[in-house]
């Protein structure tokens, strides 16, 4: 059995190299960016009114007494317009271009308009009320860098360039497998030895919220089936996450089909709680990474988190955000084991607290929508503090 670190080391080790791909703007949330975006001209790109109200040349204001006569009305959308007369005004809305020979907008707040003349009541600065052409950034700027993950404000960032379509890192092909004679299907009635599976369906989910597509599977416990099923899948996709079959169980069958597939071993069994039994191998002439993780579904969903993602992050070539937060109470976590421990933060004073939650062990899959993380504790002599910082692996 190895440590955890050693278990972690390795599986980023076996990163795969996924490439990037081109998709459909709306179809890049949640993706990875894999290109610059850059400005495609300048923004704003013209001088834009701020506030719906009339626009003048500043140097009548002092020679007018106040009083314009109105000419026209610029509205957002319509070319530039022209000042044409000395001393007077154009009605100007918001998001319109700024008429020629005006340098200055007064809002209709400030002004009283009468028989087409507006006067002016309030004190007027040059230059007020105009988001000048280019003043948020140059045209050829860099606006997002790639490696960034592309959220709903990155999407409107390159909606407003063009981008109609965008360059993003390519997704895995990701196989999830639930293995066990025991599971059914979620919209079955169950026998009374019989359960719905669930972990492939959270991890499915789990997927899903990152914007990555996946097949499922299920096989029973038949070392023949299982071998079929698993020779194409392996042929067939980058990576397969498997829960179950993986202990000493007799009908714990996948580290031996796997590796009569051809797939190496890299590592079985972690001292780790929960996960311990956890399965890793590479089938390195297909090229496909098997995170075989224990069926328990609190040992799947931790390991996941723990070993998926980060190499996931590592593929895309993006940064693993650690977190550090607060222990809310003492813990003595004696050798060998690491635990991961499911907790619910809370924001206090001093910062963010892990409060554990109560659970029933690593088969108590509701324990999972009562806690937003894991805290990653390694074994040690001395007890953890109360107010200690500890890794904290987040999963909602
Ligand atoms: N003699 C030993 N027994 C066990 C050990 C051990 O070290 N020695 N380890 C225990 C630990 S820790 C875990 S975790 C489990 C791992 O078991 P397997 O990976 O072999 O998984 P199964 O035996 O197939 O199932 C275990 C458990 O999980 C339920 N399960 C499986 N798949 C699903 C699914 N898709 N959805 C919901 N629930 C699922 C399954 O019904 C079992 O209850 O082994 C311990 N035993
Ligand atoms: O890994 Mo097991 O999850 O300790 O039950
Ligand atoms: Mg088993």
């Amino acid at each position: 059995m190895i440590s955890f670190d050693q278990a972690y080391t390795h599986v980023l080790e076996h990163t795969l190299e996924l490439g990037v791909e081109v998709v459909p703007l709306m179809q890049s949330l949640q993706r990875v960016l894999a290109e610059d975006i850059c400005a495609d001209r300048d923004f704003p790109p013209f001088d834009r009114a701020t506030k719906d109200g009339i626009a003048i040349n500043y140097s009548d204001h002092i020679n007018t007494d106040h009083i314009f006569q109105i000419e026209g009305v610029a509205a957002a959308g319509a070319p530039q317009q022209e000042l044409r007369t000395v001393g007077n005004c154009v009605e100007v809305m918001t998001g319109a271009v700024v008429p020629k020979n005006t340098d200055t907008v007064i809002m209709y707040e400030h002004i009283s308009i009468t028989d087409n003349v507006a006067v002016i009541n309030e004190k007027v600065t040059k230059g007020q009320n105009i988001h000048y052409k280019g003043s948020d950034e140059k045209a050829g700027a860099v606006l997002l860098t790639k490696g960034i993950k592309i959220t709903a404000a990155e999407i409107g960032v390159m909606a407003t360039v063009g981008k109609s379509y965008v360059t993003v890192k390519a997704n895995p092909k990701i196989t999830t497998i639930a293995t066990g004679n025991e599971l059914v299907e979620v919209d079955a009635v169950p026998l009374p030895h019989q359960i719905r599976k669930s972990n492939t369906i959270t991890l499915e989910a789990a997927l899903q919220t990152r914007a990555i597509p996946t097949n499922t599977l299920h096989l029973i416990d038949n070392k023949e089936a299982l071998s079929k099923s698993l020779q194409t899948a392996l042929e067939q996709n980058d990576v397969l996450l498997l829960s179950g079959g993986v202990s000493k169980g007799k009908f714990d069958f996948i580290p031996e089909v796997m590796e009569s597939l051809g797939v190496e071993k890299v590592f079985h069994r972690v001292a780790q709680r929960p996960g311990k039994p956890f399965w890793f191998g590479v089938h390195k002439e297909l090229k496909t990474v098997i995170f075989s993780f224990p069926g328990n579904p609190v040992s799947t969903f931790a390991n996941f988190h723990v070993y998926f993602l980060p190499w996931l992050h590592k593929c895309w070539n993006i940064p693993v955000a650690n977190q550090y937060i607060k222990l809310s109470g003492e813990i003595h976590i004696k050798p060998p084991l690491t635990r991961f421990i499911q907790v619910c933060t809370k924001r206090e004073k001093g910062g963010i607290y892990a409060v554990p939650i109560s659970e029933n062990g690593s088969g108590d899959l509701l324990s999972l929508s009562k806690s937003n993380g894991f805290i990653c504790l390694q074994p040690r002599e001395k007890g953890y503090r109360s107010g200690e910082l500890v890794a904290f692996i987040s999963t909602k």
